[in-house]
C-alpha cells in the first residue's frame, strides 16, 4: 500500500465537493500589478520545458498570452510527434497542454506553483496539424492553492470544445526545484541569467 496519504475521496464514496472544488473562504484571485499587459507573449519559463521550451523540439512548443483578469490564452498545432492513434492527437499530451496553460497563469499571479491535480475531459478527437486554442482562468485562491480550469478549443476562439480541465495548483517556494530537481540541470539553469531573470520576475532569489 502507498505511504502517501489520499487527499481526495476514495473511490466509491458519497460524491462531495471534491478536491477541486474552492472552500467556501476562498477569495478570487488578483492579478499581480507587474503582471504583462493584455495580449503580451509570455515566452518560454525554462527552454527545454516539454510545454513551451524552444529547445525541446518533440515538445509542444506552445504559446502563451496574457489575457484580461487572471486569464490565459494559448496555442499549439499538433505534429506527427505528438500521435496516440493514427493522425490523432495522444489524450496525454492534450493534457500537456492543458496543464502548460494552467501553469502559466501563474505569471498573472507572480507565484510559483505547481500542478498538485489535473481532471481533464477529453470531448472530441484532434488531428495532426490541428491548431489548439487554449484559454485558462484562475477561479479561486485559498492559502497556497491555486483552483484554475482551462478549455482547447479546434482552430481558433470559436471552434468547437475539444478538451476540458480543471486543477488545482500548490504554491511552492523555488526550493521546491532546487532540491528535486536533477543537479545537472539545476546547475545549467542557475549559470544562465536568463533563467535567473525568469525567476526575478517572481520576486524569489534562486
Ligand atoms: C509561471 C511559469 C509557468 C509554469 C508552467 C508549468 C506548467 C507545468 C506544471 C507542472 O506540470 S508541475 C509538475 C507536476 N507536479 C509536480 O511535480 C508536483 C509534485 N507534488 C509535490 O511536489 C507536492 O505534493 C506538492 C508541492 C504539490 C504539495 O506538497 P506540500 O508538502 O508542499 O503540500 P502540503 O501537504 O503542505 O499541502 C498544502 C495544501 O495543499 C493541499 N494539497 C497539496 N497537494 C494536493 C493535491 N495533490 N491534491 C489536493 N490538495 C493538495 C493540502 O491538502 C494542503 O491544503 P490545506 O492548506 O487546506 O491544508
Amino acid at each position: 500500500m502507498s505511504n502517501v496519504p489520499s487527499r481526495g475521496a476514495p473511490p466509491g464514496s458519497p460524491a462531495g465537493p471534491g478536491p477541486l472544488t474552492p472552500p467556501a473562504d476562498a477569495v478570487p484571485p488578483v492579478r499581480h500589478p507587474d503582471a504583462p499587459a493584455p495580449g503580451e507573449p509570455l515566452g518560454a519559463h525554462y527552454e527545454h520545458c516539454f510545454g513551451c521550451g524552444e529547445a525541446q523540439p518533440h515538445g509542444l512548443q506552445l504559446l502563451a498570452r496574457a489575457g484580461e483578469g487572471v486569464r490565459i490564452t494559448a496555442e499549439f498545432t499538433v505534429k506527427p510527434a505528438h500521435q496516440g492513434a493514427p493522425g490523432l492527437a495522444h489524450g496525454g499530451v492534450l493534457a500537456t497542454a492543458l496543464d502548460e496553460t494552467l501553469g502559466s497563469l501563474n505569471w498573472l499571479l507572480r507565484v510559483i506553483a505547481v500542478t498538485g491535480r489535473l481532471q481533464t475531459e477529453f470531448v472530441r478527437p484532434v488531428p495532426v496539424g490541428t491548431s489548439l486554442y487554449l484559454e485558462a482562468e484562475v477561479t479561486a485562491v485559498h492559502g497556497r492553492k491555486i483552483y484554475c480550469t482551462a478549455t482547447g478549443r479546434l482552430g481558433g476562439p470559436e471552434g468547437p470544445v475539444a478538451v476540458r480541465a480543471d486543477a488545482l495548483f500548490i504554491e511552492v517556494k523555488v526550493d521546491h526545484f532546487i532540491d528535486n530537481g536533477r543537479q545537472e540541470e539545476i546547475r545549467a539553469a542557475m549559470a544562465d541569467p536568463d533563467q535567473i531573470k525568469r525567476a526575478r520576475a517572481f520576486e524569489v532569489n534562486p
